[in-house]
């Protein structure tokens, strides 16, 4: 068993992975029962593959559960779908003391956290994360929204969960498609600040793809220490710290938006392809090596990732995609800090980017 802590001043919490957790997991949900009784929400796909089993097992330990099923995909994160969930709750008499269990990728994570924080002022969650994406990123750091009409994530807040449990081996039933779009947020830690594990990610992919146990456990471990870490220096993304784990996402999120936050483009792949845009932009601006903005590239697409606006299915222009960067959290006074690299492992915050000139970017990617 890997414990990993996110230490927070207010409420620190930790993060334990094992495969084979799940087997644990009434133990560890017990304590979160009130009246033996637990609230969960899932989605309709995790509700076939995984929830049987732990709903059997906690039975078995005599915890009875009542369970909200999301629809599946993007679409789950709206307000429609907020509203509802937020209405069961309710119905469901929950308590402020209460822990809702989020057990699904993202979009489960990513609502219920927002749903939990605004009932009844704030109530608490447990995230057990079933896809790479989740166990990786999204189940650690409080990061909780749902989209609206105007873009990604626009509507939330930071509500940290009471608790993580990952086991890689729910990973069996995703889908290869969903696998590597988690992937790409395990690239992006390297990408940051950890050339190492950019190698290691480079040498182990095969592994990593065919499902090797410790390849994937490493992967995860690694990835959820850096994101626990960068979290807890800058929580609430004030310092420019966690800002880093936006690496991608000004290019991405633009690109899930023109493809309409749909099975089209997942969010892992939109990152993939940010990220590689976001390296040849630094080469473009005379930052970083052609050779690091290469092997990026190569690496996402030996994960079957898209690097391109066209592997993305994106036709929109330049001047369109950058006014979807125009709803982007860090703008601010006008103008949106950038992440940008100096090389693999190297990025930072810049705050001299020119939108017109990203446009042009993206305008010569268009043509390219
Ligand atoms: N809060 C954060 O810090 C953060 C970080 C990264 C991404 N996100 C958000 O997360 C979302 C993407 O998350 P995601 O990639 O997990 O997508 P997702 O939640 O849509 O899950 C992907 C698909 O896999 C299915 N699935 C999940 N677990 C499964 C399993 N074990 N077996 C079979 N099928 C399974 C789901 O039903 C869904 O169809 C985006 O909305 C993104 O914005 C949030
Ligand atoms: O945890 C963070 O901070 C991240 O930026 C992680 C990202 O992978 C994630 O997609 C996040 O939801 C994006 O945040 P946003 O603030 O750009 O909506
Ligand atoms: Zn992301």
């Amino acid at each position: 068993m890997t414990v990993i802590s996110v230490d927070l001043t207010n409420a620190p919490y930790d993060i334990h992975v094992r495969a084979g957790l799940m087997a644990q997991a009434p133990e560890y949900l017990l304590p979160y029962a009130r009246d033996n009784r637990l609230l969960v929400v899932t989605d309709e796909n995790v509700a076939r593959a995984v929830w049987p089993a732990l709903e059997a097992a906690l039975s078995a330990a005599g915890v009875e559960t009542a369970v909200y099923i999301l629809p599946a995909g993007e679409a789950g994160k709206s307000w429609g779908e907020l509203e509802k969930l937020t209405d069961w709750m309710l119905a469901q008499h929950v308590e402020r003391s209460d822990h809702v269990i989020a057990l699904g990728g993202g979009v489960v994570g990513d609502i219920t956290g927002f749903a939990t924080h605004i009932v009844k002022r704030g109530c608490s969650f447990v995230q057990i994360p079933t896809t790479l994406l989740a166990q990786v990123d999204s189940s650690v750091g409080g990061k909780t929204a749902i989209n609206s009409a105007a873009g990604k994530n626009l509507v939330g807040a930071f509500h940290q969960p009471a608790l993580v449990l990952i086991d890689p081996e729910l990973l069996s039933t995703l889908p290869p498609r969903q696998l590597a779009a988690g992937f790409a947020e395990v690239v992006k830690y390297g990408l940051i600040d950890d050339p190492d594990f950019f190698l290691y990610c480079e040498d182990n992919l095969d592994s990593f793809f065919a499902g090797d146990p410790a390849i994937r456990a490493q992967a995860i471990i690694t990835s959820v220490q850096s994101k626990a870490r960068i979290v807890a220096a800058d929580e609430t993304e004030r310092t420019g710290t966690r800002a880093l784990l936006n690496l991608g996402h000004t290019f991405g999120h633009a690109l899930e938006a023109d493809t309409g936050f749909s099975d089209r483009l997942f969010h892992g792949e939109a990152v993939a392809a940010g990220m590689a845009l976001a390296f040849r932009y630094s080469v473009r601006l005379g930052l970083c090596a052609d050779e690091d903005a290469r092997r990026v590239s190569q690496l996402l697409k030996r994960a079957g990732l898209p690097t391109t606006l066209s592997d993305a299915g994106v036709t929109a222009n330049g001047a369109l995609l950058v006014d979807y960067m125009r709803h982007d959290k860090k703008m601010s006074g006008g103008t949106l800090p950038f992440l940008l690299a100096r090389g693999i492992g190297q990025t930072f915050l810049s705050k001299d980017v020119a939108l017109d000139d990203v446009a042009d970017f993206l305008d010569d990617e268009a043509q390219s």
